[in-house]
């Protein structure tokens, strides 16, 4: 039997379509082995889409991606498109995406691959047992909240505004409490109810949402806090829920733990089965075009499609333990090699992964993820 999907795929900018060649690379190398059919359709986004048809997310896009079972992002941004107005920016399509696709949940897990201790800048006790998932609120508060310049006696003032409602505050939270229960039963939600209104509503709601999850462990932490507990203690925490833009800043720091920005995948999901599978970076200008970037992240988000999209975690598994088997065998691309040993290209890292996958075994004693 063979399963159709539908996927949007959606290279974008800088490192973007090197990355995305990889993850499609994979997806179809699972899908033989696995039994899907893909139907694949490329659509624009970004600045490569304000390039070609002068707007950062055009309705074909939006198109392709409503009629997907899930869609598969590189990157978007780039130096030659950051002096754009606010609505031309590559950015804008990004967050007008998520919004569109209702995908208030953003999924960002955070684990050590065996052997890449060395590759973080952390001692190696530190990083010891780090197994964490950030929950991250996708499509409100700072990032989607009312935003305005005016002149005034002072000269130029900018006004961003941070909203949320219960609602919204809820879905996120209650959807971090579910995973919970199917994980380490703890959730550290994290805040700035000290000094902020929308994180005292935030605090509020997460007490009483804890009440129904009475077996799931809930402690509050300020973000501050939270940034420097997360590289003191890192293997403590198990969900963190948090809003977009306290998600954001978590998440990148939270890549040190595990060696490099390049390895973290995402999904961002709504109500239904339908996702957007991305890395956490961004689409690096710094490398884009030399070949050297890491796919691990984008192949990743491609296990957690199977995962998420598709209810496949045998599928999600064998992804994921192609990766761990590739890195086993010693390959290394630039951001993770140590001093004397030779990187591989993105291509060559790929094409390693595909190998690895189709030699892969389940390992029957290891038990099916908890799915939600
Ligand atoms: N989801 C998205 O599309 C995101 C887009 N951006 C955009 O990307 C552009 C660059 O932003 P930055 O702040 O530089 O963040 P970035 O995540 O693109 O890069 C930060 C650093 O990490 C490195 N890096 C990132 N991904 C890597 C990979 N796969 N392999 C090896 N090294 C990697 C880069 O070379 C750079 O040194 C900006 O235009 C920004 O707006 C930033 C974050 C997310
Ligand atoms: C456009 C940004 C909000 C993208 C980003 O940094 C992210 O989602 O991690
Ligand atoms: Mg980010």
């Amino acid at each position: 039997m063979t399963r159709p999907k539908r996927i949007a795929v959606l290279p974008g900018d800088g490192i973007g379509p090197e990355i995305v060649e990889e993850g499609v690379k994979v997806m179809k190398a699972a899908g033989e082995r696995f039994g899907y059919h893909f139907e694949i359709d490329f659509g624009w986004i970004g600045g490569s889409a304000i390039d070609r048809l002068k707007n950062p997310l055009p309705q074909e896009t939006l198109t392709l991606c409503h009629q997907a079972d899930a869609v598969l992002l590189g990157a978007v941004g780039g130096p030659r498109w950051d002096q754009h107005p606010p609505a031309l920016r590559p950015e804008k399509a990004l967050l007008g995406l998520r919004k569109e696709l209702d995908l208030f949940a953003n999924l960002r897990p955070t684990t050590l691959f065996p052997g890449l201790e060395d590759s973080s800048t952390l001692k190696p006790e530190v990083l010891k047992g780090v197994d964490f998932l950030v929950v991250r609120e996708l499509t409100g508060g700072i990032y989607f909240g009312e935003k305005f310049t005016e002149d005034t006696p002072a000269g130029e003032k900018a006004t961003d505004t941070l909203v949320y409602s219960e609602t919204e505050v809820e879905r996120i939270l209650r959807r971090a409490f579910d995973i919970a229960q199917l994980r380490g039963k703890k959730v550290t939600s994290v805040d700035k109810a000290n000094v902020l209104e929308s994180s005292r509503l935030w605090r509020k709601v997460a007490d009483r949402v804890a009440k129904d999850y009475p077996d799931v462990e809930l402690t509050h932490l300020l973000v501050d806090n939270c940034a420097m507990q997360m590289i003191r203690r890192p293997a403590d925490f198990d969900v963190v829920v948090t809003e977009n833009m306290f998600g954001d800043i978590l998440s990148d720091e939270a890549a040190i733990l595990t060696g490099s920005i390049g390895l973290l995948p995402s999904a961002s999901l709504g109500e239904g089965h339908q996702g957007l599978y991305e890395p956490v970076h961004g689409s690096a200008p710094d490398i884009a075009g030399q070949g050297v970037a890491n796919p691990i992240a984008t192949i990743l988000s491609v296990a957690l499609m199977f995962r998420y999209s598709f209810h496949d975690d045998t599928v999600a598994k064998a992804i994921e333990g192609a990766v761990t088997d590739t890195l086993a065998s010693g390959a290394r691309t630039m951001d993770l090699v140590s001093t004397g040993r030779l990187a591989y290209s993105t291509e060559e890292f790929g094409d390693k992964v595909v190998e690895a996958l189709n030699k892969y075994q389940p390992d029957p004693t290891l038990p099916v993820e908890a799915m939600m």
